[in-house]
């Protein structure tokens, strides 16, 4: 029988967390028991700003810290940049890379984003790399190649289980309340990991993580999270409120 990876629950916070956002963060980690821990990991990434003291926060309670987003380079004049490596000395375990929002609004090239992974990697860090297609890519039924593409541009050579995580984001269900029906994760879902069996090997492709993102929500957790190759989630909106992000997470129990 082929082991199954272990899942992860993981919060991007994006451009939303003042320091009493901490309130929320701390509300996770105490309600992050063992009967949870033995299930499932969890994994919460504020603003940058935030980072160090969540990370400093979370100590002693399994919830790791991860960054949003970080430069290819590890330091130079790259004004409001933060590197993988400052996301690494602030306490950070992980970092998501290639995020849609970041491929729209900064015009992130699969190669910017493979470049990130590799800094990633470079400072030990996990890296999460995100695909996912657009409304119309999906209505013109080029969903797989659009994902195949993203996969294979920017994941980079050497990539293991143990430091690369990938998410499928459909961007038309980012923020918007709607989801992909169960068989279409589904597929989307095995061709990632037969893509992932390609790029990095028979060996190493089944224990990737593979999350679904977009609208995740304690009212649908049960069923996305059950369907085959759905490692666990990336949750936007919902990982704000403790209560929701565990809500989540309780799809594992
Ligand atoms: O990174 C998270 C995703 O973009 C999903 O966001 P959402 O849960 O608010 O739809």
């Amino acid at each position: 029988m082929t082991a199954r990876p272990r899942p992860l629950v993981a919060g991007n916070w994006k451009m939303n967390g003042l320091r009493p956002a901490l309130n929320e963060l701390a509300a996770m980690g105490g309600a992050y028991d063992g009967a949870l821990r033995r299930k499932v990991d969890l994994l919460v990434c504020p603003p940058a700003t935030l980072v160090y003291v969540a990370a400093a926060a979370a100590v002693g309670t399994g919830v790791a810290i991860g960054g949003q987003d970080c430069h290819a380079k590890e330091n130079g004049a790259h004004t409001g940049d933060v590197s993988a490596e400052m996301l690494a000395n602030a306490g950070a375990s992980h970092v998501i890379v290639g995020h849609s929002e970041r491929r729209t609004d900064h015009k992130e090239s699969d190669a910017v984003v493979k470049a990130k992974a590799e800094a990633a990697w470079r400072a030990g860090l996990v890296a999460i790399v995100c695909v996912g297609e657009t409304k119309e890519e999906r209505e013109a039924g080029r969903t797989l190649a659009i994902v195949k593409r993203q996969l294979r541009g920017s994941i980079p050579e050497g990539a293991t289980a143990d430091t690369l995580v990938v998410a499928y984001e459909p961007v038309w269900a980012i923020g918007t309340g709607l989801t992909p029906t169960a068989k279409d994760v589904e597929e989307v879902h095995a061709s990632i990991r037969a893509e992932l069996r390609k790029i990095i090997g028979k060996d190493e492709s089944p224990l990737v993580r593979i999350l679904y993102g977009g609208s995740v929500k304690p009212s649908n957790a049960v069923e996305l999270m059950g369907v085959a190759n759905v490692d666990g989630a990336l949750v936007g909106g919902a990982s704000l409120k403790a209560a929701d992000f565990l809500g989540i997470a309780a799809a594992y129990r």
